[in-house]
This record gives structure tokens, sequence and C-alpha cells, in this order.
């Protein structure tokens, strides 16, 4: 499954204002700000919020992370074929805040392909976004983690892991989308990112904490 670029990944973490109840609401106001605005708006919320989402709006929504486990005794365990039952678009995977094995990410890869799901690998810096896209996911999103949740922009403050990045997974893989993230909150973050060659954003705080998540989303697509 593939998405139009560019694309705005809202990825709801485990903050208060994106969970339960408040995460339907900011679901519906990535829904209306996609309506309004044309761009792709994809939601990332907890496990189980997914279903939730899924039967009430009608945008992509991704996992935050799926173990790479077989069905049986894994208490405690994200299963994908529990997520492809709740309807869930694909996911994330390898997140700076859930670290996988490559062997496990290439596991998921490889079930999101078969079950034509939206697979985006994240990254810390341009050697492992290579890594990454030789497992040739729809997505390869690369966000420095000491700039995530900071307000500094990466494509601003370190654009030369963005164009990197593009650059060199394009040379492993040109069907490979790269998508930056880390303190992205701004129209003027989001045009540097698609100027450097990125075709999506992958973010959380700038949005999530806004006073109106739509207006921030509003703002976010203006200068593209
Ligand atoms: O980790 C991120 C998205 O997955 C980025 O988080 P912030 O947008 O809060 O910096």
């Amino acid at each position: 499954m593939s998405l139009k670029t560019p694309v705005v990944i809202l990825n709801f973490k485990t903050y208060l204002e994106s969970s339960g109840k408040k995460a339907l609401d900011l679901a519906k106001a990535l829904e209306s700000a996609g309506e309004e605005s044309g761009i792709a708006m994809v939601a990332v919320p907890q496990a189980i919020d997914v279903y939730r989402i899924k039967n009430k709006t009608n945008i992509p929504v991704l996992a935050q992370h799926i173990d790479a486990i077989s069905a049986g005794g894994h208490t405690g365990s994200n299963l994908f074929e529990s997520f492809l039952a709740s309807g869930v678009d694909g996911t994330l995977l390898n997140h700076s805040e859930c670290r996988m094995t490559l062997a496990d990410i290439a596991e998921i890869v490889k079930k999101t392909k078969e079950a034509e799901l939206i697979s985006c690998v994240c990254t810390n810096n341009i050697e492992t976004s290579m890594a990454a896209a030789t497992l040739a996911p729809d997505y390869v999103a690369v966000e420095p983690p000491e700039l995530i949740g900071t307000g500094i922009p990466v494509s601003q403050a370190e654009p030369e892991v963005v164009e990197g990045s593009v650059s060199k997974v394009k040379a492993i893989n040109k069907d490979v989308k790269v998508l930056c993230g880390a303190g992205i909150s701004t129209g003027d973050d989001m045009a540097a990112a698609i100027e450097l060659g990125a075709e999506g954003v992958l973010l959380a705080s700038g949005i999530i904490k806004a006073e109106s998540p739509k207006d921030a989303l509003l703002d976010l697509v203006s200068k593209i």
C-alpha cells in the first residue's frame, strides 16, 4: 500500500493528550486537516486505540511497534495478526523509543509486504538508514534521537543527516521513501525537510502539545 506524498505521520507516543478519548479527537483533527489541505495525514496511536480510530475515521492508521513473535505464549506482546484483524494499515518499526534487532525488523517488514500493509522503519543516522533500506520497507524515517522532543528541527539543525539519508537510501533502493523527524513542528521545518529531499515528516510533540492540533497541522503543511 502506498500513500500520496508528501506525507505527515503523527506518532501519538504515550502522551495523555493523545491517549484514549483524546486519541480519537486527535485522529479527527488529522482527518479534517488532511481533507482541508489535501495532504495525506497518518495516525500512529497506541495499540489499544487503533481499532477505535479505524472505526471512527477514514485516515490511515499505523501501529507504533509490532513484535517479531508468532502466535502463542507471548504475554504482553504485540502480535502482527491481531493488528491485521484490527484493520491497521501498517506499522512503524525500530523507533528510538522501541529499538529492534535488524533480524526482527526484517521479519515484520516481510509480513507487512505479504499483507500489503505499510512499513516505516525508523533510524538514527545515515548508516542505519542504509541498513534499513536494504530491507525495502515503504519508508525509512531518520530521526536523530538527541533532537526528539526538543523543538529543534532536524531539517534545520542537522540537514546533512536528512540529505545523506535520502541520497544513500535512493542509491540502494529508489522505491524506498525517506522521511525525517525530531523537533519538527512548523511550516518552515516541513518545507526545509522537503527541500532536502524528504518525502514527508514523522512528528509528535509539536502537534500533540499544541493548543489546537488541527491549526498546528495546517501550519505545518502551509509552505509546501
Ligand atoms: O520521535 C518522533 C516521532 O516519531 C519525533 O518526536 P518530536 O516531534 O516530539 O520531536
